[in-house]
């Protein structure tokens, strides 16, 4: 059982906040969607409102990504959507930044440094090691209780996500709350169930493969995105070495085996591309698998024609669809017609379900509404839906385990 804002008396204590505010990135290094922080208003108005004294805490990217940056214009914006001054600085738990919690006012809101900006944030720990990372050894001193509002990253064991709640009060924020409330359900949503696994995600995506199809929670998977083209060459496809190369870049080679092995077991549940888009002077042009491999220099960037025919079938008898990641580059107009239309073909199911930060900023893009849920989480909506614990939730239905730690 987890408490929520209902069961906290704000008035008066200093929260650490954690959000999930990771979000694209503009060529200017600052913040080109604001989609995750409008997410976040209700529950930092809530507090603030109440009396609250807020430190939000969040991750913005991964170590060397272009889109990890600091969070000056998440604060920024943060002020605009808020109504209310944001105050930012440059660190997380530094003495700086220990100072700036300490001397919040009722209703005063700082934004806090990306918290991956620190090594340990980027690494998975048991809670109670989480508890003794500098980061919540240095910062849990200053705070009264945390709240967490950050179900994108719940799926996460890192210590801004698990160790706070070990040694603070913790509560689900407003949003953690409802989409707890929303994906914790899902064999009671009707059948067949179809999951579309699209997107860069791969390793994720075939963890969840292998899971819903265990526990015959899905009917069919649909592979797309980089996702459909690591099944493609476990399958035996050549789809030439500049779709290779890119997963071999990504990290994804040795997950070219675990989806073989799926294949083995599942193969007739799991749906592959039958062509797919690559560039040829300047344009979209699509290839059957058999015509296969594409001219060097080609990577296969979107599913084509033939293959959303095939999924359209099996869309038609679904009762349940549950979505993630783009079925290919939708940042090209020359390759977002395989996410528009799948994705538009996914509306007409009776319950529809999408996970996913890039998921969502490209429905938006597309113009493609009438989903019956759009998740903030795309990893942790998957993981959710599987019926695996999120370690962040588990953190916070167990609650403090260690005494709290004295502010000096
Ligand atoms: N065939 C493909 N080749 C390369 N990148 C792809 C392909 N299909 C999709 N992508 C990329 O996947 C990214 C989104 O994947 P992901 O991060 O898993 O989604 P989400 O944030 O919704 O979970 C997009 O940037 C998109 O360009
Ligand atoms: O964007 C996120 O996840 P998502 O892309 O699965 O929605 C979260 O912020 C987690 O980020 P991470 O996948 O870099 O740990």
């Amino acid at each position: 059982m987890i408490d929520t804002l209902d069961d906290f008396d704000v008035e008066g204590t200093t929260v650490g906040v954690r959000v999930d505010v990771n979000s694209p990135i503009g060529d200017d290094g600052t913040l080109a969607d604001d989609a995750r922080l409008r997410a976040h208003v209700d529950t930092l108005s809530e507090l603030l409102e109440r009396g609250g004294r807020v430190a939000v805490l969040a991750h913005q990217g991964r170590p060397g990504g272009d889109d990890f940056v600091a969070l000056e214009s998440h604060a920024d914006r943060l002020a605009e959507l808020l109504e209310r001054p944001v105050d930012y600085v440059d660190a997380t738990f530094s003495d700086a930044a220990r100072e700036t919690v300490r001397n919040l006012d009722d209703g005063d809101c700082v934004v806090l440094e990306n918290t991956r900006f620190y090594s340990e944030e980027y690494m998975e720990f048991e809670p109670e090691r989480a508890a003794e990372t500098h980061l919540v050894e240095g910062l849990a001193p200053v705070l009264d209780a945390y709240v967490n509002d950050a179900f994108a990253a719940a799926h996460r064991s890192q210590p801004s996500l698990v160790g706070f709640p070990t040694v603070l009060p913790g509560y689900a924020g407003r949003v953690m709350e409802s989409e707890l409330d929303v994906l914790g359900s899902i064999e009671a949503t009707p059948e067949p169930r179809v999951y579309i696994l699209g997107g860069a995600k791969v390793s994720d995506s075939i963890d969840v493969a292998w899971s819903v199809l265990e526990k015959g929670l899905a009917d069919h998977v649909l592979t797309a995105g980089v996702v459909g083209n690591v099944f493609l060459i476990a399958d035996g496809v050549d789809l030439g070495d500049a779709s290779s190369d890119f997963i071999y870049d990504q990290g994804y080679w040795d997950e070219i085996d675990r989806a073989a092995d799926l294949l083995d077991a599942y193969g007739e549940q799991v749906a592959l591309p039958r062509d797919v888009a690559v560039e040829r002077d300047g344009d979209r042009h699509e290839l059957g698998v058999n015509a296969l491999p594409p001219q060097d220099g080609e990577a296969a960037m979107d599913i084509g024609n033939s293959t959303l025919a095939y999924y359209r079938r099996i869309l038609e008898d679904a009762e349940t669809v549950i979505l993630n990641g783009p079925a290919g580059v939708f940042e090209d107009e020359n390759f977002e017609q395989g996410t528009r239309q799948l994705y538009g073909a996914a509306t007409a199911v009776e319950t529809s379900i999408v996970g996913g930060g890039d998921t969502a900023s490209a429905l938006r893009r597309l113009g493609v509404d009438g989903f019956s849920h759009i998740s903030t989480g795309g990893g942790a909506a998957l993981r959710m839906l599987t019926a695996e614990p999120l370690p962040a939730v588990t953190a916070l239905e167990d609650g403090p385990q260690q005494q709290q730690p004295a502010d000096d």
